[in-house]
């Protein structure tokens, strides 16, 4: 028997070739899209407002597509990590963040991720394939939360921008009115920076900006992050200096404080020199210990400084909270190595 395809996470155009496909009114399309993504069914029977005979022949080729977590671990500060099974039978993290009124998902793009970052377990972990707009939408949708959610951010495996496509697709579905209908204020997509899909990313959708910097000196950078050598920082900023970020879009930073390596006030000058001019923050991390890693995360005492630092000079910086670590569920922390044995 053939697997059959998923209608969650087809856009509401796809949607309608879909209704032509199977012999359904035009219309149906719409209603589709109301069951998926507003009353979020999990299977087509339940989509009663389609004849039971259109029901029936949607199902010979579709189902809907969603699949329940099949782990999930619960830490001290209330941050839950989902484990999922994907369509190709890997596995992929979600890591869900309370905090306040907020609830923010932190959703995964790919198995594994290509960028091998030195101080990433995901990157550790290798590239293991794309996450479809499927398989990204149900991270959002079959956890116990998911009504709750007030945020997502793509911060958990992979790197977004290598799987532009289905990004693209899964924000059009998050944002448009026949979908989540979410503003895209509320989603926010954490890059390295892979350029042509920066730009791409820039001009399609409006949704938040996070570039993953970590030190504003190519050779270091270069040292801990190999996809400076493809996508060096000084064309990320030069692509970004050239929008505009004083309207809703923000443009955020993120800096991991790695102790004697990057967390100077030369460091701090001289990521002041080449942020200026962009209307931007900085967000500083701790260093989350990963096996086999020499690194270590940078004290309190100087985050603070570094951060003081920033501020003083008009540059909006702050400290962010770890969290989820107790679990491995923290930035960087998510691999699922073991689970694929
Ligand atoms: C796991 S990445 C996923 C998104 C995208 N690939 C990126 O690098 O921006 C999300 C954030 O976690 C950070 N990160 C990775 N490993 C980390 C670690 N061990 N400790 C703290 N942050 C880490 C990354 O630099 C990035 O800012
Ligand atoms: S930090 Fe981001 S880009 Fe680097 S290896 Fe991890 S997931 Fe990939």
């Amino acid at each position: 028997m053939t697997e059959k395809k998923h209608l969650l996470g087809l856009t509401l155009d796809e949607l309608k070739d879909v209704a032509l496909e199977c012999g359904l009114p035009k219309f149906a399309a719409k209603q589709m899209a109301d069951w998926l993504y507003k009353k979020r069914v999990l299977s087509i029977e339940e989509m009663t407002n389609l004849s039971l005979a259109n029901r029936n022949l949607l199902s010979e080729k579709y189902d809907v597509g969603r699949s329940l977590p099949v782990e999930d671990q619960r830490s001290i500060d209330g941050t839950v990590k989902y484990l999922f099974k994907t369509d190709a039978g890997k596995f992929i993290e979600s890591v869900m963040i309370p905090e306040d009124e907020r609830a923010t998902l932190c959703v995964s793009s790919q198995v594994g991720c290509k960028m091998n970052c030195l101080f990433c377990m995901t990157g550790k972990q290798g590239f293991n394939g794309h996450l479809s707009a499927n398989e990204i939408l149900n991270q959002v949708c079959s956890i116990e939360e998911s009504d709750d959610l007030t945020n997502i951010v793509f911060m958990g495996m992979g790197e977004p921008l290598d799987n532009y496509e289905q990004l693209k697709k899964t924000l059009d579905i998050m944002t448009s009115d026949y979908g989540f209908a979410w503003s895209p204020k509320r989603i926010t997509v954490s890059t390295t920076g892979v350029t042509p899909k920066l730009k791409r990313f820039l001009d399609e959708s409006n949704a938040h900006l996070a570039v993953s910097l970590h030190t504003p000196i190519k050779e270091q950078r270069l040292s801990i992050m190999p996809a400076e050598k493809a996508f060096p920082l000084s064309g990320v900023l030069d692509l970004l200096k050239q929008y505009d970020w004083s309207k809703q879009r923000r443009l955020s930073f993120e800096y991991i404080m790695f102790k004697d390596f990057n967390d100077s006030l030369v460091h701090a000058r001289e990521l002041f020199k080449i942020l200026n001019g962009l209307d931007c923050r900085v967000n500083l991390i701790r260093f989350h210990a990963i096996p086999n890693v020499d690194l270590v995360t940078s004290t309190n005492e100087t985050m603070v400084q570094f951060r003081d630092f920033l501020t003083r000079k008009g540059l909006m910086c702050t400290i962010r909270s770890s969290r989820g670590e107790d679990i491995f569920a923290a930035c960087g922390m998510l691999s699922t190595e073991k689970s694929k044995k």
